[in-house]
Parts: structure tokens; sequence; C-alpha cells
């Protein structure tokens, strides 16, 4: 970690000499290895110590256009040096890769408001990567990697974001002249949202309608030219700009664009799934849901995002309340730290295990998603559903915790953190922005949810269920008997299962019931609210079980100071999530109040155990300063020194007296109105 080299505060110092494990272990673990995080720092300091980034200058200060200016820059000087950085690192595909998954923290502390090339290495070059035909590699990836063109992933329309069966951009294909034509036929079917597509790239891969021997095939990935390669002016037929304004990722440059008759070659409708022939004859891919497989991928590494948001919302939050003092617990003492205040504990303890199992989780779905792939590409599709079922459900469920867990951080520190100079404004942008880009997550939910009412009806029907849901037979098999709870880590599991399981039920009857007056359709939307919280309530189950057999795993594997540390921090997430639903546990689980008592119980002996190693735990999510990028999170704990500092640094106050005081204020005071 690059620590400041300022006086720790003795606060903080005094809490981190309680600390009772290694805290390198635990850093050790979260980023993979020694050796990773020896790359990581390696390849952090390697680009912020570039004075050509500037770092010094606040972007928050600056206007819209001359933020983006500025993020354009900045991106350049770091893809520039990633280059180099690659080169000298061997130049292989693994190097590349290790770059950019460092680059995944780096690059937030150097463009607080988003990347405006973030679409081209991720869903850009995916697409590419894995939706294309031998040929089409040969000629696109060269380019993209060299950065010869650059390019993002339009999909989503002004009229359609959810829905994409119904996008209404039109590519019709000429057997003639070997050509499509690409258009907009209404304003709705503009494209929408795109990240860099308003300014800054010059290709797009582009969904639309497929059209051929008069007939529709359905949405289909086209890679358009959009803007010419020397003067980036947009091509004919192409209408293009930024979309103005947002709550956040102000920099991310998302755009709109429509088409009128825009030729595009032959070659250019990525062909690994489709296929059109030449003459305009469609083949149909194994599964239509092939081309939904960027997104898939996207969902699966938001799962690590959205830990390392909170990870870095709960170092800020901690560091900040072990050295803020304010309103004495017994009258007569001095000020505690007010995270001896049990209710600030309550708000950062249970966020910091979050973190620890959603990196669990993340993990595992990242394996489940790679032995998936590898299954596909030998033609076997069969876990497909699965994999869609479990990202889209964790997606929803991480990210929605993460906004949550960040904005109670913020709510943590007080006033001081609603400033931006805290750090938490651009967290919480990003973790709000997740909870709505690459599928609104109420979506996500319900179609895990389907997975989850096709799983009910095989257990019901005595067929065979995925490992993921095998306790939906634990539930059919109690024949509606409520499941004993047991205060144990397995018994809490099972207490969620149940819920989650009776969720379903509920769900699939309601849907039975209404099925004979409606379609199931109607039927299936009118039980969305329980089909939402039944998957809402599997996805806990996935962490918890998940949790439980890395933490297991990990327990054996590491001290056995940092076990225990691990045992804390699995039960803390556990009791939290349990005590978090209870409605849903009362109702499907044999529970007293002297239980759930004791749970409450639990989680203040948890809390006790947990106040020593907190920090440590932090300290071990080793962010450095210039990525933690907060005057209450730093390091050092000099929290009133840095505020003072960047207060002064406010462009008001480069001046005594600012301009507005003649201009306006003193004639209205002087006018006695
Ligand atoms: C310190 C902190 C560090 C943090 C660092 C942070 C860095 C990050 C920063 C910045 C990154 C920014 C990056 C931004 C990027 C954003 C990009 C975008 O947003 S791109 C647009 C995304 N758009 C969507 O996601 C559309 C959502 N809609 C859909 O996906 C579909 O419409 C869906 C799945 C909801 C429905 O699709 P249907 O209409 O074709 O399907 P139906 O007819 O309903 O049938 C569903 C059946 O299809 C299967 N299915 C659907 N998708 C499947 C799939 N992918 N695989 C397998 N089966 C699938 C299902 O299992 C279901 O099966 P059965 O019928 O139940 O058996
Ligand atoms: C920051 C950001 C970046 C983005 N980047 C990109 C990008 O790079 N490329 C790209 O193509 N797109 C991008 N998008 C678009 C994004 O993927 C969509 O906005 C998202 O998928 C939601 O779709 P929507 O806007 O149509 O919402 P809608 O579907 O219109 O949602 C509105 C409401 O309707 C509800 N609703 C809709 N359908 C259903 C249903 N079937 N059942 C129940 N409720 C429903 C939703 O739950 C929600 O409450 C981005 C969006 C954001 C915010």
């Amino acid at each position: 970690m690059s620590k400041n080299l300022s006086i720790v505060n003795k606060d903080l110092k005094e809490e981190r000499d309680k600390i009772n494990f290694n805290v390198e272990e635990f850093t050790n673990w979260f980023y993979g290895g020694a050796e990773k995080v020896k790359e990581k720092k390696y390849i952090e300091n390697y680009f912020l110590s570039d004075k050509d980034l500037n770092l010094e200058l606040d972007t928050s200060y600056l206007s819209y256009k001359d933020k983006y200016e500025e993020a354009v820059r900045r991106s350049i000087v770091v893809y520039k040096k990633l280059y180099k950085l690659h080169n000298e690192m061997g130049g292989t595909h693994e190097d590349f890769v290790k770059i950019m998954e460092n680059l995944r923290f780096t690059m937030g502390a150097i463009n607080p408001e988003g990347n405006p090339f973030v679409l081209h290495f991720s869903m850009f070059a995916l697409t590419i990567m894995n939706m294309t035909n031998d040929e089409q590699k040969a000629e696109w990836l060269p380019r993209i990697f060299n950065c010869n063109i650059l390019g993002t992933y339009a999909q989503t329309e002004l009229g359609h974001g959810t829905y994409i069966q119904r996008l209404e951009t039109t590519a019709t294909y000429d057997p003639k002249t070997k050509e499509f034509t690409l258009n907009s036929p209404t304003l709705t079917s503009y494209k929408w949202w795109p990240g860099n597509l308003g300014h800054t790239v010059d290709h797009a891969i582009v969904m639309a309608q497929l059209y051929s021997q008069g007939k529709c095939h359905g949405i289909q990935p086209f890679i358009v030219q959009l803007r010419d390669s020397e003067t980036h002016k947009p091509l004919p037929g192409i209408d293009i700009g930024d979309i103005g304004n947002k709550v956040g990722f102000q920099t991310v440059n998302n755009g709109f664009l429509g088409f009128k008759n825009v030729k595009v070659p032959y070659k250019n409708m990525l062909m690994k799934n489709s296929k059109l022939l030449e003459d305009g004859t469609f083949i149909k891919p194994k599964n239509a849901k092939l081309n939904y497989g960027t997104m898939v991928i996207i969902r699966v590494h938001m799962i690590i995002d959205a830990a390392c948001r909170i990870a870095k919302a709960t170092t800020i939050a901690l560091r900040y309340s072990l050295v803020r003092r304010q309103s004495p617990i017994n009258p007569n003492e001095i000020e505690p730290k007010i995270i001896e205040h049990i209710t600030q504990q309550n708000k950062i303890f249970p966020g910091i295990a979050k973190a620890v199992v959603f990196k669990c989780m993340a993990d595992y779905l990242t394996k489940l998603h790679l032995s998936i792939t590898q299954e596909g590409n030998t033609g076997n599709l069969a876990r497909m559903p699965e994999l869609h079922a479990l990202s889209c459900c964790l997606k929803a469920v991480c990210t929605n915790e993460d906004a949550k867990t960040v904005e109670v951080c913020r709510l943590s520190c007080g006033g001081h953190g609603f400033l931006r100079s805290a750090g938490l404004d651009d967290v919480y942008r990003n973790s709000t922005a997740a909870q709505t880009y690459e599928g609104e997550n109420t979506v996500m939910l319900l179609q895990a949810a389907r997975f989850l009412i096709k799983s009910f009806n095989e257990a019901r029907n005595g067929g065979s269920l995925t490992e993921g849901v095998k306790y939906l037979f634990d539930f059919i098999g109690r024949n509606g008997k409520r499941e004993i709870f047991d205060n144990s880590i397995n018994g809490i599991l099972r207490a969620i299962q149940a819920a989650a399981a009776g969720r379903t039920y509920i769900a699939w009857k309601h849907i039975e019931d209404d099925k004979r007056h409606n379609s199931i359709e109607v039927a299936t939307n009118l039980a969305g609210v329980h089909l939402t919280k039944a998957a809402e309530l599997h996805g806990y189950v996935c962490l918890l079980q998940v949790g439980i057999e890395e933490i297991e795993k990990i327990i054996r594997n590491v001290s056995p100071a940092l076990g225990l540390v691990f045992k804390n921090i699995l039960e803390l997430f556990a009791v939290d999530l349990i005590l978090n639903k209870i409605g849903d546990v009362i109702q499907h689980v044999d529970i007293s109040n002297e239980d759930i008592e004791k749970l409450e119980k639990q989680m203040e002996t948890l809390f006790k155990f947990f106040r020593t190693s907190a920090i440590g735990v932090v300290d071990g999510f080793d962010f450095s300063d210039p990525i933690i990028d907060s005057t209450l999170g730093s390091y050092d704990g000099n929290v009133y020194e840095n505020l003072i500092n960047a207060a002064r640094k406010s462009p008001l106050n480069q001046e005594d007296v600012n301009r507005t005081f003649h201009l306006y204020i003193k004639p209205f005071m002087k006018s006695n109105l």
C-alpha cells in the first residue's frame, strides 16, 4: 500500500496496534495471492505516478465539456503506458488481461466520473472475440487491440432497453450488392445510452433486426463504422451525439445514434452463432440467446465491481469512525470514537462482511462461467440457462446491496459524508448506475424467477435439479411442515433456503390459481412481486451457500488468527441476513421469539469480536490513498487537516471577494428593496 508519509492519527494508530491477525495475509487472499498483490501495486504505481496525468487537478470543479476532454486526455496517457507496459511484460494476452484487471481500480482514480473508452476494452472487444468467425477475428482483433479503431456496444434504443426482441433498428440484406442497409425507422429506434458513443468512438457493434428474403430473423450484431477515420466526422446517414448530463458517469460519453440508409458490407455481420449465406439464406444458431453472451460476461464481472465498491465505501466509513469523536456514552467520560456507538457498528460491519462474501461469489461465478463457456465451445449448451439465471440474480442482488451499503456508509459519515471530497459520491453514482445498466434489476430478478419456477415444477414432478436449487426438494419433502430453526450457520442457511423455497411456492401457487382465469403470461405478471422476492431470496441463498463453502476452504488454508476473522465475517453476514429477512423466514420456518432474541444477542457478540479486526480487514482491502481519494478515508486518518486543505482548493477560495458581490449583492443590499 502506498501509505501517506504524514504522521498517522493517534486514534487510528492505536487501533492498528491492536490488530490480532496478519493484514498482508488477508490482502493476499483478496487479490488471489502474494504475486498478484505485488503485480497490483506495481501496475497501480506505474500509472498513478505519471505526472502527465495531472492528478492534482480536481476535475469535479470542471464544466461538463472540460471534464470530458480531460478524461479523454488522461485516458490516452494511460493507454499509451498500458501498451508500453504490456510490451515490457512480454506482450502475451495474459499480460494484457492482468494489466486490465488492475486498471479497473486505477482508472477510477484517474477518471472518477467514468472512462470514455471503457466499452472499447470491454463489451466491444469481448463481442468481437466471442461472436465472430475466424476470418472476422483476423480482420478486426488486431485493429481493436492496436486501437486503430475504437468501438462501443450499441444495443439500447430510446424506446427499448429491456425488451430487446423489440428493438427497431433494421438491417436489410440485399444479395445483389452483398450489403446490409441500416435504418432507424422511428424516433424510438434511435440508439440511446451506449457508453463512449457520443464523440469518442468511430465504430460500434450495432444490434439490429435482420431482414433477409423478405423475413425478419430477429436481432443480430453488426460491426458498423460511424465516423471517418481521418476527420472523425459522422459518415453519411449517421446522426450521432451525446445524450447530455446524467446522475453520474459524466465522462463516459453515452450517446445517441440514428441511421439513414447506411450501407454495411456482408462480412460485417458477426457470424459465429447465426449465419447468413451470401444468397440471403438465414441459418439459425443452436440457441438464439447466444447473441446475448456479452451481457452475461459483463453481469458476471459486475459482482466483483460491487464487492470493490462496498470495500472502498466501508474503508472510508470505518477509518473515519475510528478518528471521529462525538457524544459521550457515559455523561462524565470523554467523547468516544463514533464507532463505539453500536448503531454505527451496525451500519458499517455488515457491509465489510458483504464485500468479503461478494468477493467469494465473484470468484465462484467466474470459475462457473469459464467452465460453462468451455462446455459451450464443444457444442454443449445445456447449462447456459442456469448461468443466465444465476448471473441475472446475483447481478441484481449484489448491485442492490452495493447501492444500499454505499449510501449507509455515506450516512455513517454524517455531514462530512455529503462532501465530494469524502469520496463517496462517485462510488454511489457508480453503484446506482449498475442497478440499471446491463439489465434493470427487477427485470433481472424476474429472469431468475423463471428459472426458479421451472425448477420448482421439475422438483414437484420428481425430476432432477441443478445443485444450487436442490433445496426446493427439501421444501417439497416437508409437505407443508415448517423448517425447524437451529441457530448454527447451516441452520441459518436452511432457514433462508426455506424462505426462498416458500416464496417460490407462493409465486407458483399464485400463477397456478390465476391461470384458471388468465393466460400464463398474465398470471405470471400478477405474481411478479412474489417472483422478484423469491429470486432475491434465492440470490441470498447462493451468497450464503457459496460464502460457507469458500470460507471453510479459506479457513483451512490460512493462519488460525486470520481463520477466526473469516469465521467472524461469515457469521456476521449470515446473522445480519436472517435478521433483515426475518419476515420471510417467520412465514416458513419454525423460529421462536427467543431464537430471534438470541440472534440479536449473537450479532452484538459478533460486533464485539469484529471491533478489533475491522480496521485490519479494511486496510487489507489495500486501497492506496490515490485510489481511495477521500478526505475521510485516507490511511493516515488526518481527516480534519484533509478537509480544510480540500476546502481551500475550492475555486471560490482562490480570491477573497467574488465578483458577484459588486455585481449583484452589494447593489441589492444597498437598494433598501
Ligand atoms: C473501487 C471500485 C471499482 C469498481 C470498478 C467499476 C468499473 C465499472 C465501470 C464502468 C463500466 C460501465 C460499463 C457500462 C456497460 C453497460 C452496458 C449495457 O447496459 S449494454 C445493454 C444491456 N442490456 C440489457 O441487459 C438488456 C436486458 N434484457 C435482456 O437481457 C433480455 O431482454 C432478457 C434476458 C430480459 C429477455 O430476453 P428475451 O426477451 O429474448 O427472452 P424471453 O422471451 O423473455 O425468454 C426468456 C428465456 O430466454 C432465456 N435466456 C435469456 N437470456 C439468456 C442467456 N443469456 N442465456 C441463456 N438463456 C437465456 C431465459 O432463460 C428464458 O428461458 P425460458 O423461456 O424460461 O426457458
Ligand atoms: C449508466 C448507463 C450506461 C449504459 N450503457 C449502455 C451501453 O453501453 N450500451 C447499451 O446498449 N445500453 C446501455 N445502457 C442502457 C441500459 O442497459 C438500459 O437502460 C437498461 O437495460 C434498462 O432498460 P430500459 O432503460 O429500457 O428500462 P425500462 O425497461 O424501460 O425500465 C423502466 C421500468 O420498467 C420496468 N420494466 C420493464 N420491463 C419489465 C418487465 N418485463 N417486467 C417488469 N418490469 C419491467 C423496470 O423494472 C423499470 O422499473 C446504459 C444505461 C445506463 C443507465
